[in-house]
């Protein structure tokens, strides 16, 4: 199966796995073969041939725990050394998991069944001199409801000395046990793994708050029907690279005017800064033209740091204010998208101007920082947008907007971003970020429905600016014209995949306008000389 980049919660995985067995007839059991085989093919790329050495397979009481188990069959098979922990009762294995266990028992492969019911034992180790390969975390997959405890929390001590005292790898089957397949939540506990090879579709708990505990991840292709996989219209997508492929190239003979005039609404007095990284942002995700209006006094600041952009200088001198709406609503002529928020600061006099470009512009807009603020403390307003939004709030910023303490809010980072959509009205276009490692992307129906979670980014963007460069990049790609949707998750990953180059020289301490800067290079790569199908013009990138 082809799965693109589609991601399925645990109940969507188990209706497609459901229809691809009852439905088109591939049974469960060719299914639980081609996962277990993936994995160890993936297990032995990442770390080498396993042929001579052990590895340890603790299964689970359910399916994964079969994965488990064919995966012991072929190791075996491999000339390797496979052991097998089986928690849980043989007798109780759902039928395909069953029929490998009973297959195990007539090839005679190592195994020990435990008593999920009794204590951890302590003789659980086999001595012996070869080396170990890698120990495998088979105990649970997308059937993990909650915290482990007893001795499958004893099993995952167990499976993390294990490969700690042989600084050896461990490979998780499917999810890493004691994460929340759709949340990321970490139930309890969870493995650490450094390899997890998933089935069919990629998961959210694989990304959501960074994917953490995953290690690499590769999405196995098991055989599950492309067709099975799109009839299921599934609405979650895993943001990669793969998303600039739908940023259309450009034609060799366009010009400034071809792509776009942002107008940049930022900035207040000791916040300056904001205004340029936001307009370095859209500068850097290929707006043809950006202007930004700010208060009067940022201007020779604003202009010395951003030669490329227009300033258009608003009355008040250090703040915006609603007495500033005639002047904006003229500057609002010909662009093709705003942004308001980076830096405005929280002046009343700037909440009414906020609030009536929100609800009166019909341009696309982008909404973020300042100007989320004074939309939470407003949610007339915040249900009444003038035209297509885009908004995208860290997690402080998000507690204001749903009342919700944060810790409540992140528990279900998905849930949280559609809750905001749901706040803004059926009517626009909606889209809502919840940023963070993993940032969350949802759109309303009016903007197509879906929502994806982002892989690209890392633990240096953690610094001031970040944001406001990120509100610049998706308002540059919102004003060449692409659907909000579009220009969320490309502006989302571009961002992130910026920040990644940096990192592989600086894993912290680089700037928000490095990451500006570094993002064009992202396009690079796909710098190909092409004759387009229909102007005979050469497409450039
Ligand atoms: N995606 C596919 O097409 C295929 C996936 N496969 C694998 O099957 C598992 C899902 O199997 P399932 O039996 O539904 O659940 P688990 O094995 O994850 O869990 C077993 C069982 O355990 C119970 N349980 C849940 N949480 C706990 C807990 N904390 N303590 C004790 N017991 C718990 C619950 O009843 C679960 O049902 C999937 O991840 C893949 O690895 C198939 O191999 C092939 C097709
Ligand atoms: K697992």
């Amino acid at each position: 199966m082809d799965t693109g980049n589609l991601l399925a919660s645990a109940g969507e995985m188990q209706a497609l796995d459901r229809k691809t067995i009852e439905e088109i007839g591939i049974p469960g059991a060719v299914l639980m073969e081609n996962a277990g085989r993936a994995t160890v093919a993936a297990m032995e790329r990442h770390f080498g041939p396993a042929a001579g050495k052990r590895v340890i397979i603790f299964a689970g009481p359910g399916n994964n725990g079969g994965d488990g188990l064919v995966m012991a069959r072929c190791l075996a098979d491999r000339g390797a050394l496979p052991s097998v922990l089986l928690v849980g009762d043989p007798a109780r294995l759902p039928p395909d998991a069953a029929r490998n266990w009973a297959i195990l028992e007539r090839l005679q492969v190592a195994r020990r069944v435990i008593d999920p019911n009794a204590a951890w034992p302590t003789d659980w180790q086999e001595a012996s001199s070869r080396p170990l390969h890698s120990v495998v975390d088979a105990l649970f997959g997308i059937g993990l409801t909650r915290p482990l405890s007893g001795c499958y929390l004893a099993a995952l001590h167990a499976m993390r000395d294990l490969a700690r005292a042989s600084a050896c790898p461990i490979v998780a089957a499917d999810m890493p046990s004691g994460l929340h397949s759709d949340t990321g939540a970490i139930l309890g506990e969870a493995v650490q793994a450094d390899l997890t090879v998933t089935y069919g579709l990629a998961k959210p708990g694989h990304l959501h708050n960074g994917g953490p505990r995953i290690g690499i991840l590769e999405v196995a292709d098991i055989g599950i029907p492309s067709q099975a996989a799109a009839a299921a219209n599934l609405a979650g997508r895993l943001l990669d690279g793969r998303v600039l492929a739908r940023l259309p190239p450009r034609a060799r003979t366009s010009h400034k005017g071809s792509h776009g005039h942002v107008l940049v609404l930022a900035g207040s007095t000791g916040k300056s800064g904001a205004a340029i990284l936001a307009a370095k942002g859209a500068l850097a995700s290929g707006a043809g033209l950006v202007s930004c209006a700010l208060p009067a006094a940022l201007l020779p600041i604003f202009a010395t740091a951003v030669a490329e952009a227009m300033s258009e200088p608003l009355a008040a001198s250090d703040h915006l204010a609603h007495a500033d709406l005639a002047a904006v609503a003229r500057l609002c002529a010909g662009k093709a998208a705003l942004l308001i928020g980076p830096g405005l600061g929280r002046h009343p006099e700037t909440a009414g101007l906020v609030t009536a470009l929100y609800r009166e512009r019909p341009e696309p807009m982008v909404v973020d920082a300042d100007a989320l603020n004074i939309l939470a403390a407003d949610r007339e307003a915040l249900a009444a947008p003038g035209g297509p939004r885009i908004l995208c709030p860290h997690p402080g910023e998000m507690a204001r907007l749903l009342d919700l303490p944060v810790p409540e809010l992140q528990r279900d980072r998905l849930a949280s971003a559609q809750r905001l959509c749901s706040l803004c009205g059926p009517h626009q276009p909606i889209v809502a970020l919840l940023k963070g490692a993993g940032t969350v992307v949802a759109a309303n129906k009016a903007a197509g429905g879906l929502w994806a979670v982002n892989s690209s980014g890392n633990p240096g963007m953690a610094s001031g600016g970040m944001g406001d460069v990120l509100a610049g990049v998706i308002a540059g790609l919102l004003a060449q014209h692409h659907e909000p949707w579009l220009a969320a998750c490309a502006g989302v990953w571009l961002h992130g995949a910026a920040a990644d180059l940096l990192a592989k020289e600086r894993p912290f301490g680089y700037t928000a306008g490095e990451v500006a800067a570094a993002l064009p290079r992202l396009f690079a790569d796909r710098r190909k000389k092409r004759q387009s199908p229909d102007s005979g013009e050469e497409q450039i990138c």
